[in-house]
């Protein structure tokens, strides 16, 4: 049915119980079969989000589909290929109902209403822009298919994080060889923080959908505000140019990090005074236009996101130049770089000097906590730097497999942020890093801890007992302040906590770079 709108560009629909009426260019009533989604990249952004949608809309039928067979096999199992809380409740429930997994890309997109594309945009690691750009080979691969297989009009809508003026782009490639076929591009940025994906997804501070200021562009955004309207409210739907709603999201990101980055700066601060950052970030967050959220000083961010779209927003700063605004954001990355340096500065420098042949026990590994995502975890930097330094590592995250870090430990900056099945194999292993399953192995015989992941479990884990099993002089180096320091000063470890007041011990162990 749906190809009877083949010329008629359907810009609005309406539910009525289970039966669907779209409402044409024409303005007639048709009965309709199910409106059809598909989302391109069953990853982090791809999976979760069209589960939700699923969830929400149950007369829309969502397919998502992939290049990447083991992912989509993984999609379709009982071991969903990512790890994050209240996903597999919600891809249970609708799963062969109205949500699907497919490698059958060019099918379940000839079919659809509306594509939502969520794939890879890594950063460019050779060639124009190498270092900062994002590569949009993959982006591009899905525009070019998406011309060649569509047989009816469809929205394009942008999930991935693209540079500003994408849409432009994109849309000369679908027009390109359009057969008469109309497209209208959105752009649809996704602000969901892993490890709280799906509550973000279901009560989302806002969904910002951008949009040509044409007649077909405004029917497009209100057909996609329809669909977020079943559950989020209209007031936090905001609609904007295309321009605007793609640079907010790297606006958005680079606020973020620049928290981070700021708190992280004042943490250096605070232990070459005496302040206490927490009590800093606390103070400073009690003012009300700027907030308490995010302020956490950590041995760095990580994740997939945060450094590639400032690098990306470097380089369109510079392409339209403006130097001293690319400037500004570097100094976010830098000031990162220089936290996760200095911590090893620190472990290095209150182990006499050197950790070569001791044993460090690494306490985490993924980015941040409820999550097994290691892309860009300052914990990758940290262990080469103490590798660097010949310390032998032994590794525990309740997430992240052997596999993973030894491929994390091996491979080379951004290959990481392609898809899986792309990325370069680790043939070999890399030496000195054992990784096991639970952190009293990892610490027994151990000279330091590092603690790298806030996972809660390592709030609570039986210190004394893991004393008794160190060797002495013990040293925790707290990444990301979980633990009570003072209660672990008592047991008789040498506590290293990011921004806090620092003992006596280290005080007089510099950490000079
Ligand atoms: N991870 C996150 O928390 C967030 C990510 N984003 C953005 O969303 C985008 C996707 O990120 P993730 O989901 O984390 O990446 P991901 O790597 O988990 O997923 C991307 C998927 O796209 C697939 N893919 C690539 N090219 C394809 C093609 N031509 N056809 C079919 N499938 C293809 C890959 O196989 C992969 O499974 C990126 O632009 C990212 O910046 C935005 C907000 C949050
Ligand atoms: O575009 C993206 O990919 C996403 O990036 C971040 O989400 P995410 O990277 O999943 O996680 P965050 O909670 O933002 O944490 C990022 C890093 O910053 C660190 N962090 C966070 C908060 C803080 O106070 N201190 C701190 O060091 C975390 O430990 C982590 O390493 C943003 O929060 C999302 O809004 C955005 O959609």
């Amino acid at each position: 049915m749906q190809n009877h709108l083949n010329d008629e560009f359907v810009f609005r629909y309406k539910l009525v119980g289970s039966v669907e009426y779209i409402k044409s260019g024409k303005d007639q009533l048709i009965l309709s079969k199910m409106v059809k989604i598909c989302c391109i990249g069953a990853g982090y952004v791809g999976g979760p989000t069209m589960a939700v949608i699923a969830l929400k809309c149950p007369n829309i039928q969502v397919a998502v589909v992939d290049i990447s067979t083991a992912r989509i096999n993984a999609w379709n199992s009982d071991t969903l290929p990512i790890y994050e809380p209240g996903l597999d409740e919600v891809v249970k429930k609708c799963r062969g109902k109205n949500l699907s997994f497919s490698t059958d890309v060019e099918k379940h997109v000839a079919e659809s209403d509306i594509v939502f594309v969520s794939v890879n945009t890594p950063t460019k690691t050779q060639g124009l822009g190498a270092g900062k750009a994002a590569d949009l080979t993959y982006w591009e691969s899905a525009a070019r298919m998406i011309a060649d297989v569509a047989k009816s009009n469809k929205i394009v809508v942008e999930k991935s994080t693209v540079p500003v003026k994408t849409a432009e782009a994109i849309e000369k490639i679908l027009t390109h060889n359009s057969k008469g076929i109309n497209f209208s591009i959105l752009s649809n940025p996704e602000f969901l923080a892993e490890g709280t994906a799906i509550s973000d997804l279901l009560n989302p501070d806002r969904v910002l959908i951008g949009g040509r200021e044409t007649p077909e562009g405004k029917k497009a955004i209100e057909a996609l505000r329809d669909v977020y309207a079943h559950w989020v409210p209209v007031d936090r739907i905001l609609c904007t140019n295309l321009w605007s709603a793609e640079l907010s999201k790297l606006a958005a990101n680079a606020f973020l990090a620049q928290r981070i980055s700021s708190v992280n700066a004042m943490s250096a601060l605070c232990e070459a005074t005496g302040a206490d950052v927490s009590q800093v970030a606390h103070a400073v967050g009690k003012d009300t236009r700027i907030g308490p959220k995010f302020l956490n000083a950590s041995v760095g961010f990580g994740g997939s996101c945060f450094q590639k779209d400032i690098l990306n927003l470097v380089y369109i700063c510079e392409c339209n130049g403006l130097p001293e605004v690319a400037t500004y954001w570097k100094q976010v990355i830098k000031v990162n770089d220089y936290q996760k340096t200095r911590f090893v500065n620190q472990i290095v420098s209150s182990m006499f000097n050197t950790v070569s042949g001791k044993k460090i026990a690494v306490l985490g590994f993924a980015f941040k906590k409820d999550t097994g995502d290691t892309r860009e975890t300052p914990a990758i930097d940290v262990c080469k730097g103490l590798i660097g330094d010949k310390a032998k590592l032994s590794i525990y995250d309740p997430q992240v497999n052997q596999d993973q870090i030894q491929r994390d430990l091996s491979m080379k900056k951004f290959d990481w942020d392609h898809p899986v099945h792309l990325q370069p194999m680790s043939p070999t292993s890399v030496k000195d890093v054992s990784v096991v399953w639970d952190a009293y192995t990892a610490t027994k015989d151990a000279h330091g801890i590092c603690i790298l992941t806030e996972w809660d479990e390592f709030k609570n884990l039986d210190y004394q007992k893991i004393f008794n099993d160190m060797q002495k002089p013990a040293f925790v180096f707290d990444g990301r302040n979980v633990v009570d320091a003072e209660k672990l000063r008592k047991i008789g470890f040498i506590v290293y906590s990011i921004g806090k007041p620092l003992d006596d011990w280290l005080k007089d162990m510099p950490a000079v770079a």
